[in-house]
């Protein structure tokens, strides 16, 4: 019997330039599976378990961030012990409360106070989208796990309010991490304002850098809907391969994961 990744390899054009792309990983959902299974689900904390579980009888529930996405960036998080981070596309709050429970516990208070370059009403995760709604859905599991102290919501389209953050000259380079998961039209735009605002050494992360595997492919092959995401996806991938400013890594976790550092 040939198995899917026999045929899958035959498939694939090898050069002698490239001889590891046998080892390329996700051949089958089976592999994602058994990655879920036995690393992610098993350390998952429970408030994040509850969320996706909610999170997955909600209609728009693939647009959450993978289990195992989420689990790169908290460690991303905690190796760089970001306390002040931005979240661009909350949804039910996957992504947002496992960067709640990432960021310090004991970075609040004083220090807060201290070291943010905002109102001193201001919380550690800027966190922003246009619907509430959909927040709201999960704002009861952040609240019981004891975090919610640690978000500002801001109900509204990004742009405006990262133009807004940049209007004070205090909060450029002033956070240590951003996760972009929203509109991607915008993701150069929110790049160019995220780099000013994410401290040199600090990372800013996007989701959905593979748009379902789609920007490898001919765009004859990629239905209607997936379009126009996909151009400004590939466009994005393009112009942050070329990016001096940054360092990248595309990661085939989830949708794509792209995680750029700020070097300059
Ligand atoms: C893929 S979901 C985010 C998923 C989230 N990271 C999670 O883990 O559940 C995309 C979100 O981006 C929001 N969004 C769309 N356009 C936006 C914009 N211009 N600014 C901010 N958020 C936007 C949508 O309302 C939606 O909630």
């Amino acid at each position: 019997m040939i198995c899917f990744s026999s045929i899958y390899l035959k498939s694939m054009e090898f050069t002698t330039a490239e001889p590891f792309l046998h080892k390329g990983l996700l051949q089958s959902f089976e592999l994602t599976k058994y990655i879920l299974k036995t690393n992610v689900y098993p350390r998952e904390p429970s408030p994040l378990k509850e969320l996706r579980e909610v999170t997955a009888k909600h209609p728009g529930n693939f647009m959450s961030t993978t289990p195992d996405s989420g689990q790169l960036m908290g460690m991303l998080l905690k190796l760089i012990n970001a306390k002040k981070t931005i979240e661009i596309g909350v949804y039910t709050g996957y992504s947002l409360l496992l960067t709640a429970l990432s960021i310090p516990h004991d970075a609040m208070g004083i220090e807060l106070i201290r070291n943010i370059k905002l109102p001193t009403d201001s919380s550690m995760i800027i966190a922003i989208d246009p619907n509430k709604e959909t927040y709201e859905i999960g704002l009861p599991i952040i609240q019981k796990a004891g975090v919610e102290h640690k978000i500002n919501f801001i109900e509204s389209q990004a742009l405006p309010v990262l133009d807004k953050l940049l209007q004070n000259k205090d909060n450029e380079g002033s956070f240590d991490f951003a996760f972009v998961d929203a509109d991607k039209e915008n993701y150069l735009n929110y790049h160019e304002r995220l780099l000013k605002l994410v401290k040199v050494g600090g990372l800013i992360v996007f989701d959905n850098t593979l748009w379902g595997g789609t920007v490898a492919q001919p765009e004859e092959a990629v239905s209607e809907d997936r379009k126009e995401s996909r151009r400004s996806i590939i466009e994005f991938n393009n112009s942050v391969s070329i990016d001096q400013r940054i360092e990248i890594a595309l990661t085939p976790s989830g949708d794509g994961l792209t995680i750029c550092r700020r070097i300059r």
